[in-house]
């Protein structure tokens, strides 16, 4: 039985390349310059004095790129250019030599995507010239071609149908600067350079900082509030973290642009960096990370896991190192990038030690930070959300009890974790129910003696669902305060939704309304001496009147939301109010 060779249908293969590998045909240019670079480098190991030029020359649906590099010999081209997936850049085992570039053996197929033919004219340092020509079809013809003076190679490209924008010199002059602005080679395009060959970071010296933060303004579009140096040694790689001036949203993954060996690999890599640190860009060039084929991300292996991580610990140290020596700019920091260093500061202890340092906290005494509230108090206490901290504020500070809001994001959490870095520090959450206990009942006699108020309160507030209580508490100013508990908030959306729904679906929720323990508490202060003036009331309706304003002002001052029954009872209540208090007038004659 005799074994045959494969047969490549090129039209498919070019099809995978252009449609699912690569994001756009414009990385044509990359695979070329790529090859070129390549090929320099090959030749310099063996003669360190070649040139190490690149010409593209730009015409009508046409485009060709000279290297001074090694160029092939007609056997190698024969052996290179004709098999896909043939590369010279692999050692004898087949891994990728890591001075090239190129490694798959695919990258001048994907001229196909734009052109419909490609040309390959050679000059190798011995040996005669060579001319291969290739097509979409899949055809090739090799022949001997004129001697060239110099060494190198020059690829040219006809335009396929269609693909004429590729070949446009405006758009060639862009593409080669965005691929190539690194490559520490000549790079011209129709004759003029277009590269400079040095990362911005790389040039030392007293103007560095304003060349860095002048690149990030033209090519990320922003003016960064402070330049970070990366480098990690183990991956070769050198960079730099472009701290944003505003917020970024931290469910966004963000990316960075990355070279690879000094060519562009992408302008959007993911997960180079540790994903709290969302509030930064890098750019970064590295030589030992890897690509994957598409050359358009890192493979994400052990060796990027471990770059992840180390640079991760140099931004974390800009941060503590802002919070020794510039405390002042922390702060400004902090007030753009609070979401971003909670986040971090959940599972990083340094950070959270910064935190408790420098972050302050809303509480009901004023904005501190926990180091502050540790202090002074020896203890931290929280309301687990906004909605709670509202509610009881006034309250517990008229008791002397400093709570912090903790209904911001992360808040709540950060707070729990502090005692794991602050030793001594006791963290609670704030129970309402506590607050409750230091409501005092009143004596049977005076309760008793304010029946008849509560009943009439009690009336005037069933429209809405309320139920009334009198106890004393202090502070003596705050005449009454409106409590919903979890279950009671449950049912309160119930009747309300019930109000708006239609008459079967009022029955079926009618059943799961249990009512009564359940509902919101309006609590008099007896301590109030304006409760106990409306409690001696002998008017019953302007008593009423003065129930329905309280309610009104509890519901506001804790920030509850008001439906229209309650918003109906205010205004009756505003009205009559200012009916008894304007005094009548007799009509002038
Ligand atoms: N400008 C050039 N000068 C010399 N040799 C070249 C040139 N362009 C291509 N070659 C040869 O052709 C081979 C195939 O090139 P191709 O671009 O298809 O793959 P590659 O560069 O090896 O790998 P990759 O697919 O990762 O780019 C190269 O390995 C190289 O030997």
């Amino acid at each position: 039985m005799g074994s045959e060779n494969f047969q490549v249908d090129l039209h498919g293969i070019v099809d995978l390349l252009s449609n699912h590998l690569y994001s756009s045909p414009r990385v044509y240019l990359r695979e070329l310059l790529q090859n070129a670079v390549d090929a320099i480098t090959a030749r310099q190991a063996a003669e360190p004095q070649a040139p190490a030029r690149i010409d593209v020359r730009t015409g009508p649906d046409r485009l060709s790129i000279t290297d001074t590099g090694i160029g092939l010999r007609p056997d190698e081209v024969r052996e290179l250019l004709a098999t896909i997936g043939r590369s010279s850049k692999r050692d004898e085992i087949g891994f990728a030599r890591t001075e090239f570039l190129g490694q798959f053996g695919i990258g001048l197929l994907s001229a196909f995507m734009v052109a419909d033919e490609i040309e390959v004219l050679t000059h190798p340092t011995a040996g005669p010239t060579t001319r291969w020509v290739g097509t979409a079809d899949g055809r090739y013809t090799i022949s001997e071609a004129d001697p060239a003076e110099e060494t190198g190679t020059t690829v040219t490209l006809k335009a396929r149908r269609g693909a004429e924008q590729w070949f446009k010199q405006a758009t060639v002059i862009e593409l080669i600067k965005l691929f190539g602005a690194l490559l520490p080679l000549e790079i011209r395009v129709d004759g003029e350079r277009v590269t400079e060959g040095k990362a911005p970071w790389e040039n030392t010296g007293a103007t560095q900082r304003a060349e860095l933060v002048g690149y990030a303004q033209d090519k990320l579009g922003f003016t960064p509030f402070d330049v970070i140096p990366l480098n990690n040694p183990a991956a070769g790689l050198t960079g730099v973290a472009f701290v944003l001036p505003f917020p970024a949203n931290p469910a966004e993954r963000a990316t960075h642009r990355v070279y690879l060996k000094r060519m562009l690999l992408a302008e959007g890599v993911e997960g180079l960096l540790p994903d709290w640190a969302f509030f930064v860009r890098a750019v970064i060039d590295t030589s030992e990370l890897r690509p994957t084929a598409s050359r358009e991300a890192l493979f994400d292996d052990g060796n990027l896991e471990e770059t992840r991580e180390a640079l991760g610990a140099q931004l974390r140290g800009w941060l503590v190192r802002l919070g020794s020596t510039d405390p002042q700019k922390l702060d400004r920091f902090l007030a753009i990038h609070q979401l971003g260093v909670k986040a971090l500061a959940l599972h990083d202890d340094e950070l959270l030690r910064l935190v408790h340092r420098w972050l302050k906290f809303e509480t009901n005494h004023g904005r501190m930070t926990s180091a502050e509230l540790h202090e002074r108090y020896g203890e931290i206490r929280y309301a687990a959300t906004i909605e709670e901290f509202r509610q009881l504020a006034a309250v517990a500070a008229a008791q002397q009890l400093t709570v912090v809001n903790g209904g911001y994001t992360y808040d709540s959490e950060l707070l729990e974790r502090l005692p794991d870095v602050v030793p001594g520090l006791a963290v609670s959450r704030f129970d309402p129910t506590e607050l409750s206990t230091s409501f005092d009942s009143l004596d049977p006699e005076t309760e008793l003696a304010l029946r008849p108020f509560v009943r009439l309160a009690q009336e005037a507030l069933d429209a809405v669902g309320c139920e009334v209580v009198v106890r004393a508490f202090d502070p003596a100013g705050l005449p009454a305060i409106y409590l919903v508990d979890r279950s009671a908030q449950f049912a309160a959306e119930l009747r309300s939704t019930k109000s708006k729904a239609d008459a079967l679906w009022s029955e079926v929720l009618g059943a799961l309304d249990t009512h009564d323990d359940s509902r919101p508490q309006l609590v008099l202060n007896h301590r109030s001496p304006l409760v106990r003036r409306m409690a001696g009331l002998a008017d019953p309706e302007l008593a009423r009147l003065a129930v329905e304003g309280l309610y009104g002002h509890a519901l506001m001052l804790g920030y509850h939301p008001i439906g229209p029954a309650d918003s109906a009872l205010v205004n009756r209540s505003f009205l009559g109010l200012l009916d008894q208090a304007v005094p009548t007038q007799e009509d002038p004659k």
